[in-house]
């Protein structure tokens, strides 16, 4: 038997769209697995009545085809799903790093990434692996077709997640199908600019490097509230706010010491606009962790 803890991510950072990644140090699932002759999947945790439990359906199912890798699996989602904070990648990615492990595949983390990418496929249409890399190997991450960077990176972090559901797959319906060269110059310049941050963990670099003018202000428009949650996070010291991977939970990254009032200031902000929310105050984190084998 092998558990795995997986955490939860958030990708895009704005101007990075199917590109950047940062684990989160929280919230996370848990995914155990024991070797059985067919595949079969339980769910328990936050949100489990709308995962499906057939390994057809499910994002670790997809993983257990890849590394032929069949198991008993128990999945306790920490991760609430169509969050915006990669929870069907956590599950996929906790999935690869443990049957990696039961079977003794040998693969490496980074090998492991287009493998828990196939989960995303399932349920979203498409591998994008810019959750599931920063699930894997913690961190800052860059994914392209060529495969992953990661960096290590302090900076702390502010998620907001409101009481509503999104699913990626629909919000990959309203990214635009063209950008201007205005627009693609500044969102190149931006993603520089983040990256650097990253390297040095500078927040007021990351931060600066976060906005987008080509995607963001599509997916923003489907979550309630906000410009006015944005405005308050500001107001309280973020120094950049985004939405987090397709939404609708809201990143924000903020100095040391300023987490709890942008937290506040954010749940405030929903409020107002008569959306519950929670708020979780991260930093980046580290990747998959074997809790026991
Ligand atoms: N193991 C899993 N964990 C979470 N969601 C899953 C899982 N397997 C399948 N799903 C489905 O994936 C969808 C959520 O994924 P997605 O829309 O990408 O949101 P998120 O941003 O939270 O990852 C839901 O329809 C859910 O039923
Ligand atoms: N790049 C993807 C990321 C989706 O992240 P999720 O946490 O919402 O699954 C996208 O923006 O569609």
């Amino acid at each position: 038997m092998v558990t795995v803890r997986a955490p939860a991510t958030s990708a895009n950072l704005g101007s990075g769209f199917d590109v950047f990644g940062a684990a989160l140090t929280r919230p996370a699932d848990v995914v155990t697995v024991e070797k059985a002759a067919e595949t079969t999947i339980e769910v328990t945790g936050v949100g489990a009545q709308y995962i499906p439990e057939d390994p057809e359906k499910n994002t670790v199912g997809a993983v257990v085809e890849a590394l032929d890798a069949p198991a008993r699996i128990h999945i306790d989602k920490g991760v609430r799903p169509a969050s915006g904070l990669g929870s069907s990648a956590a599950s996929a990615a906790g999935a690869a790093v443990a049957l990696n492990r039961l079977y003794d595949r040998g693969l490496s983390r980074s090998e492991l990434v287009p493998i828990a990418a196939e989960g995303e496929a399932v349920v979203s249409g498409v591998a994008h692996s810019d959750n599931v890399a920063p699930s894997i190997l913690g961190g800052f991450t860059v994914t392209t077709s060529e495969g992953t960077h990661a960096v290590d990176a302090s900076i702390p972090l502010v998620v907001c997640l409101p009481d509503v559901a999104v699913s990626t797959r629909d919000a990959r319906r309203v990214v635009p199908e063209t950008a201007s060269m205005e627009d693609l110059v500044e969102t190149v310049g931006n993603a520089a600019t983040l990256a650097v941050g990253m390297c040095r963990s500078d927040p007021d670099l990351v931060g600066a490097g976060m906005s987008d003018p080509v995607v963001t202000p599509e997916r923003a428009r489907l979550i309630t509230g906000y410009d006015e949650v944005c405005d308050a996070a500001f107001d309280a010291g973020a120094t950049g706010v985004t939405v987090s991977g397709a939404g609708p939970a809201v990143l924000a990254v903020c100095r040391d010491g300023r987490r709890r009032g942008v937290a506040a200031a954010m749940l405030d902000a929903f409020s107002e606009a008569g959306i519950d929310a929670r708020a979780y105050q991260s930093r980046i984190g580290r990747g998959a962790t074997v809790l026991e084998e």
